[in-house]
């Protein structure tokens, strides 16, 4: 079970900016710091997908940049099964798999030796290795690119291989921002259905997303960031009933409205 509570993170401004803080972002303050993350709470357990909402500059990649250990709350805490996630982040990142906004994938290499090298980072065996990129190529259906350069591949090509070398050492919690990003209808469903399987393997798996179709066939819990806040975070049935009418769209619309 992975439990956040409470997650805060500011950014320093430089000095003209503060100066021209605007009242229309409560998390402008003429302080100069940016408060992009003022009071971010949710929990994901085994089993469970989690989607992260939330408009445009809410606060989801800096939430999930805190939640890899990427980057230092100023307060806040996460927990995964009881251990403190932030009291030693080097060895919480063992085993975490974070899939960021950019791919990271080293150019000259082709897609295998990508996954391999960061397969070879986490200390996995020769054997285990070739055993767990075989099945990566399978479920995410890269062979057809596999010893291509990664600079000659397409962006949904780039998309797959960066997920496959996030998840490479089965990591016990997954972490994807914006996953779907760039890749077409059916290498989206290829994605999709790969999200769904971490549901059987009992690993938390957390995504951050702009569409409401994908929240709706994938995830089993909420959380919804309105300017660094959690404005919800529940089932997706207490979502969907949230305002009376059964439509997602609706719902996402009025807990944004309700927040201002
Ligand atoms: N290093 C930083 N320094 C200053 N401000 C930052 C920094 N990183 C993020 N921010 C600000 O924090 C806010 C939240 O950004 P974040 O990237 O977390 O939003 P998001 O919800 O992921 O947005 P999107 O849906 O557009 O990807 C934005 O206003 C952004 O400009």
């Amino acid at each position: 079970m992975i439990e956040v509570r409470s997650l805060a993170k500011r950014f320093r401004l430089p000095a003209r900016a503060s100066k021209h803080a605007t009242a229309r972002d409560p998390r402008d303050h003429h302080d100069g710091w940016f408060h992009a993350v003022r009071d971010v709470s949710f929990r994901c357990a085994p089993g469970e997908v989690l989607g992260l909402l939330g408009p445009n500059g809410a606060g989801k990649t800096t939430t999930l940049r805190l939640l890899s250990t990427a980057l230092k709350p100023d307060a806040g805490s996460i927990h995964a099964n009881g251990v403190d996630l932030l009291a030693n982040p080097v060895a919480a990142r063992q085993h975490i798999g974070f899939l960021s906004g950019s791919t990271g994938l080293y150019g000259r290499l082709t897609a295998r030796e990508n996954i391999e090298y960061f397969g070879r980072l986490h200390g996995m065996s020769p054997a285990y290795l070739k055993r767990r990129c075989d099945e990566l190529f399978e479920l995410l259906q890269m062979h057809e690119f596999g010893n291509k350069r990664a600079d000659q591949l397409s962006t949904g090509m780039k998309q797959k291989c960066a997920i496959a070398r996030t998840v490479v050492h089965e990591p016990q919690i997954v972490i994807l921002d914006e996953p779907t990003t760039g890749l077409d209808v059916m290498s989206a469903k290829i994605l999709l259905d790969f999200i769904a399987s971490y549901k059987a393997l009992r690993v938390p798996l957390i995504f951050s997303t702009h569409h409401l179709h994908e929240v709706e066939k994938l995830c089993d819990r909420v959380c919804i960031i309105n300017h660094g806040r959690t404005a919800f975070h529940g089932s997706m049935d207490e979502l969907r009933h949230l305002g009376g009418s059964a439509d997602l769209y609706d719902a996402f619309v009025g807990v944004i409205n309700q927040g201002g």
